[in-house]
């Protein structure tokens, strides 16, 4: 969830088209639900492209090639030629070259959570969640950068991955909460400050 909304706050064309297609498939009068997600492509393409850039958890072991090597009988090269965006986030990949691909294990080339018979058994469970949960919470709130404005490649939004353990292990929050401008439900809020500005 933090590295897809740390990806989205540094690619805004990202963040609008998956605002829009919720706009067009879900609206703005009622909350998105489990069984709007088959609907929400672009959503489904962020979240692959997410797990390809930041496998959570990259157990089967990180393996870079450095050299060209034979293994098993494929050629594998070192080329970073072969796949020349592979450091870009671009989720319409899987809406157009990889449209195919999925993630749970049954394509080699996109294995976040493991293949066979030791793969992840909360899967299904794990992806559910969190297209439900980054959904909702970009419907309900308007996300910026902290200068409030596009990121741009110098100020790109940069995720302290030791500070977020930390935090996570030690229930350290950086800044006081300040709930004061918090509106009651997300959607009002939404509502409401886009009724100021139509
Ligand atoms: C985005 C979230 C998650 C990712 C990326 C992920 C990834 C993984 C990976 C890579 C493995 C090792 C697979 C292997 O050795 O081949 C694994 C194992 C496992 N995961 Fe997950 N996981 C996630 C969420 C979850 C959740 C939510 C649950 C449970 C509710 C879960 C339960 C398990 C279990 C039980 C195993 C061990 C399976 C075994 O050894 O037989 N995972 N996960």
């Amino acid at each position: 969830m933090t590295w897809a909304l740390s990806l989205l706050l540094n690619n805004q064309h990202a963040l609008k088209k998956l605002k829009d297609e919720l706009d067009e498939h879900v609206g703005r009068e009622r909350l998105v639900t489990e069984s709007d997600i088959g609907k929400l492509v672009y959503l489904q393409a962020v979240v692959k492209e997410t797990l390809r850039l930041y496998a959570a958890g990259p157990l089967s072991g990180p393996r870079e090639f450095i050299n060209d090597c034979t293994l098993g009988g494929y050629h594998i090269k070192a080329d970073p030629r072969v796949r020349s965006d592979a450091f870009e986030f671009q989720p319409e990949r899987f809406l157009t070259t990889y449209k195919d691909v999925d993630v749970k294990g049954q394509h080699f080339e996109l294995r976040p959570f493991g293949g066979g018979r030791r793969s992840c058994r909360g899967t299904s469970f794990a992806l559910q969640m969190t297209h439900y949960a980054l959904a909702t919470f970009l419907q309900a709130f308007e996300v910026t950068a902290p200068n409030n404005t596009q990121c741009f490649k110098d100020e790109d939004v940069i995720v302290d991955e030791k500070k977020i353990m930390k935090n996570t292990l030690t229930g350290v929050r950086e800044e006081a909460n300040d709930f004061s401008s918090v509106p009651n439900t997300p959607l009002e809020g939404r509502h409401s400050s886009e009724a100021n500005n139509p």
